[in-house]
């Protein structure tokens, strides 16, 4: 058993998988994203996912894969944007932040969000009004990320490397406590 040292949750690209990763790549840590434990688990796609078993099916096995990526995986964990809806998962990370854990909501606001996904297929709820969907997204769902966050880090209009710098800077403050 182990236990992250960072948890980077918020809406869909905030650029929690591009974050992660170069932050996991700085420390000398080892990545993990829980849609892609969900991917090579089901070996299929989340979009196929969706289309073939119900954002239901999705949900229960990315609830799974969240609750073993917080008890196994020692490094940098992203997970996906909508993984806060479960309230086991909610209960699970703020026991994990309470613990001295780390989890960092990185916030983006709608502009940035639908010019970053742009005409991408890989997030089958954006497929359809992904602007409309964003912002409702954004709305609904900032409160649970602000409940499960120890630190929150805005990305709106910013470039990925201030975004990594500015977490590397939390994981450093909170290595010294
Ligand atoms: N700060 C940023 N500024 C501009 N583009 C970004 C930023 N962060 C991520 N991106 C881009 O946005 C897209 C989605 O990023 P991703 O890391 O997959 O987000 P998430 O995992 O939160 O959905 C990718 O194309 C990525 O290169
Ligand atoms: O917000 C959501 O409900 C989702 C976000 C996606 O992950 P990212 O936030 O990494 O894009 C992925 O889990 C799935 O498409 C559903
Ligand atoms: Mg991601």
């Amino acid at each position: 058993m182990s236990s992250p040292a960072l948890v980077l949750v918020g809406p869909p690209a905030s650029g929690k998988t591009t974050v992660g990763t170069a932050v996991a790549a700085a420390r000398s840590l080892p990545f993990r994203d829980t849609d892609r434990d969900v991917e090579v688990e089901t070996g299929t796609t989340i979009a196929d996912l969706f289309v073939q078993q119900g954002e239901p099916h999705f949900r229960a096995l990315e609830e799974r894969a969240v609750a073993r990526a917080l008890a196994e995986h020692a490094g940098v964990l992203a997970l996906g944007g909508g993984a806060v809806t479960s309230a086991a998962t909610r209960e699970l990370l703020i026991a994990y932040g309470g613990a001295g854990g780390t989890v960092v909501w990185l916030d983006v606001d709608v502009s940035s969000a639908a010019r970053r996904v742009g005409l991408s297929r890989d997030r089958p709820l954006l497929a359809v009004n992904p602007r409309a969907m964003l912002r409702a997204m954004l709305e609904q769902r900032a409160p649970l990320y602000a409940e499960v966050a120890t630190h929150p880090v805005t990305t709106a209009g910013r470039a990925p490397e201030e975004v990594v710098a500015d977490v590397l800077a939390v994981l450093t403050q909170e290595t010294a406590r």
